[in-house]
């Protein structure tokens, strides 16, 4: 049981949080702090949070749980705010899409990694930001991946666990490293080419012709290009490295696709879409009817 929740950045991430604990019983007040005042009282209409502080260092005094869901460029200085106004029995975790740059900024504000902080990320989200946009059920059955460090104290890091647990979540631990590598692939680099391709064709292309034109295809593909220009910077800058090397093995793949078709060579295609279409197909599998960890684009928020 939480007692005391602060949920800094109460958008899409931090408001479903609070909504899934408040609907499992298990947290008793949820502080919300944040950049807008109109989004905090939004969001305490909506009975996400019981109450907020547009001050960080006002909204954890207490808490003995802190979840941080800003994007990535913000998250320097929320630590820069909470710094020595945490309570002892705080534990501070966050659910930044990219862990290199979490841990480096905890580094430099607070010269070491503390022992209470627990890096974490829910593969989980939609294309639609802001608190309206948040809902209780949608880290049931999905992964969320701590990746805690050596110097990370054990009963935080089981709180953490415990407390994602409580939202459904199933819980994965690995490297920094390790995460943003994966995450260039799985997650960074499908959202460069659904940007890049939607920005791409509308240059190419009257929008209207575009959108006269396109159906369920490209509607499918694109959807996260629907997604948050900010975050999207900042978590492009935030794994710069692993994304390019991801984004250079893919374009060389797309190089070797294109010569593919100019020689009209129709058996490597089908070899190649056969591949592909395996590989789908078992990933569609292995996650089941419960989904892939992606969104319910057509959830209508309450
Ligand atoms: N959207 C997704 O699909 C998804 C999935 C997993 C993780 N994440 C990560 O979660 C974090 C939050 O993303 P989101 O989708 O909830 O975004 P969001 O835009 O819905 O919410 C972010 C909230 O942070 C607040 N904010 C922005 N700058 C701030 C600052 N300087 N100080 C205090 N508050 C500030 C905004 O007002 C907003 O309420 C990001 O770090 C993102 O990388 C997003
Ligand atoms: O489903 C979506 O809309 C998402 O973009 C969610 C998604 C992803 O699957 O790539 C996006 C960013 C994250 O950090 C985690 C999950």
């Amino acid at each position: 049981m939480i007692e005391r929740l602060a949920v800094i950045g109460v958008g899409l991430i931090g408001g479903s949080l609070a909504r899934a604990l408040k609907s499992a019983e298990t947290v008793g007040e949820v502080i919300g702090c944040g950049r807008s005042r109109e989004n905090l009282e939004l969001a305490l209409e909506l009975g996400v949070i019981d109450g907020f502080s547009c001050d960080p260092a006002e909204a954890v005094r207490d808490a003995d749980m802190v979840f941080i869901a800003v994007p990535l460029g913000a998250i320097a200085r929320v630590f820069e705010r909470i710094r020595g106004q945490l309570s002892e029995a705080a534990v501070v975790t966050d659910g930044g899409s990219v862990k290199g740059s979490v841990v480096a900024d905890a580094k430099r504000v607070f010269g070491e990694i503390p022992p209470w902080l627990v890096p974490g990320h829910p593969i989980a989200g939609t294309e639609h930001n802001g608190v309206a946009s948040s809902f209780p059920e949608l880290y049931r059955h999905r992964r969320v991946i701590l990746t805690p460090l050596a110097q990370t104290d054990a009963d935080a890091r089981a709180r953490v666990r415990a407390m994602w647990e409580q939202t459904g979540a199933e819980v994965t631990e690995m490297s920094v490293a390790h995460h943003d590598e994966v995450l260039a692939a799985t997650s960074h680099l499908p959202h460069m080419l659904a940007f890049g391709l939607v920005d791409a064709l509308s240059r190419m292309r009257s929008n209207d012709e575009i959108f006269r034109y396109a159906a369920g295809g490209f509607r499918d593909f694109t959807r996260i290009a629907s997604s948050s220009p900010e975050m999207w910077r900042d978590i492009c800058l935030a794994n710069a490295d692993a994304l390019s090397t991801m984004l250079a093995r893919f374009g060389a793949e797309m190089g070797k696709l294109s010569e593919t078709i100019r020689r009209e060579d129709g058996e490597t295609l089908l070899r190649i879409f056969e591949r592909a279409r395996a590989a789908r197909d078992r990933y569609v599998d292995g996650v089941g009817a419960e989904g892939d960890g992606s969104s319910r684009a057509d959830k209508t928020p309450d």
